[in-house]
Parts: structure tokens; C-alpha cells; sequence
């Protein structure tokens, strides 16, 4: 994975609230940490308002796959640089790779599957028109930059 292959970043405060008596960040809020990044994702980097989607569109996108590579600690005070990379568009699946950095290396990094579904019967369904378009123009971002750079 490439700087080239992200197709959104952002960096994030390490706060005492992340962390547990050993001083060091708690692996549970780095997958709060993670949920936040992909709501921000989408929102803001996609365009399509997260809580619409979830509300009153009544779309859920719940991970069937989550898997975290924990590489290196992080404490209080560091900033996480936080990106996002799509390595599948599926019909109704999009499948991630998430890299959180510190000033030492990668500190943890995640592959991640969503399913787009119905949240009236918690069933698969193909993406909205608006989220494919977004989805399928920021991976076309990242195509369009590959082959520049061949
Ligand atoms: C999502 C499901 C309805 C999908 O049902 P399935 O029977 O698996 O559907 P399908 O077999 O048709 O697969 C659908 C797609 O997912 C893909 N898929 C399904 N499982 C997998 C796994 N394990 N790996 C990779 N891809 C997968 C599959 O390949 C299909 O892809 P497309 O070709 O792109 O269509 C069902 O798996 C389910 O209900 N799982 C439980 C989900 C869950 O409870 N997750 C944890 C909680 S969700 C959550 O925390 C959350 C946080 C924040 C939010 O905003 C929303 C939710």
C-alpha cells in the first residue's frame, strides 16, 4: 500500500481517555477510533451524510470482517495520522485497508469489510446510487494516479 493508494487521511489527537493503567493506548477505542474515521470518511471525504444514510435513508453498513495487525504502542499526546485505502468494491461489500501511523512506523492496521444493507430487514443491498458513485469515483482517483505513475 502506496501513499497513493489513500483516498483519505486525517490525524488524531491520542488522548487519556485512550488510554488504560499501563499508559498505552486500550485496543478497543483504536476500533472506536476506526468506526470514527469511516463515518468521517464518508461524510466528509464522499460526501454522502453519514447520519442521513443511517437514519432516515435507513441504510446500515455493519463490518462482516475486521482484522487489526497491532505493530507498535501509542501513549498520550501522539498524533495518529489515520488513512484509508479501498482494495474492493463489491455489489453490496467494500472492503478496506485502514493504516494508523505514529512518528516511529505504522502502529496498527486493519482490514475491514462493510455490507450495505436495508436497516428494515437487516438484509444485503446493493449501494445507493450516490455512495457507488462516490465510491466508484474516488477509486477511480487512485486508478487514474497508479497509471501516472507507471
Ligand atoms: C451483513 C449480513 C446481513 C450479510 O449477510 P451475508 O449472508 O453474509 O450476505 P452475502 O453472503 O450475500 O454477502 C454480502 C456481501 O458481503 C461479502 N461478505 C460477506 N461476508 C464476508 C466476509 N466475512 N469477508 C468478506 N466479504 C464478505 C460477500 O462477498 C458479498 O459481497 P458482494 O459480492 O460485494 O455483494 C450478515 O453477514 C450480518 O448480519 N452480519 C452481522 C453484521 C454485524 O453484526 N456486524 C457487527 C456489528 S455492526 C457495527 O458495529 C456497526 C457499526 C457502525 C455502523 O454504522 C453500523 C454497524
Amino acid at each position: 500500500m502506496t501513499a497513493a493508494d489513500f483516498v483519505f487521511e486525517r490525524q488524531e489527537l491520542v488522548r487519556f481517555g485512550h488510554c488504560d493503567p499501563a499508559g498505552i493506548v486500550f485496543y478497543p477505542r483504536y476500533f472506536e477510533m476506526l468506526n470514527a474515521l469511516v463515518e468521517d470518511w464518508i461524510s466528509q471525504g464522499l460526501g454522502v451524510d453519514y447520519a442521513q444514510l443511517l437514519g432516515p435513508r435507513r441504510v446500515g453498513l455493519p463490518s462482516v470482517r475486521l482484522v487489526a495487525d497491532f505493530k507498535r504502542i501509542s501513549r498520550m499526546g501522539d498524533v495518529l495520522r489515520q488513512r484509508v485505502a479501498i482494495s474492493r468494491l463489491g455489489r453490496t461489500s467494500l472492503a478496506l485497508n485502514i493504516s494508523f501511523e505514529g512518528e516511529d512506523g505504522q502502529r496498527v492496521a486493519f482490514e475491514q469489510v462493510l455490507v450495505c444493507t436495508s436497516l428494515e430487514t437487516h438484509k444485503p443491498q446493493a449501494f445507493p446510487d450516490d455512495l457507488r458513485a462516490a465510491l466508484e469515483q474516488c477509486a477511480a482517483g487512485v486508478q487514474a494516479h497508479d497509471n501516472k505513475q507507471q
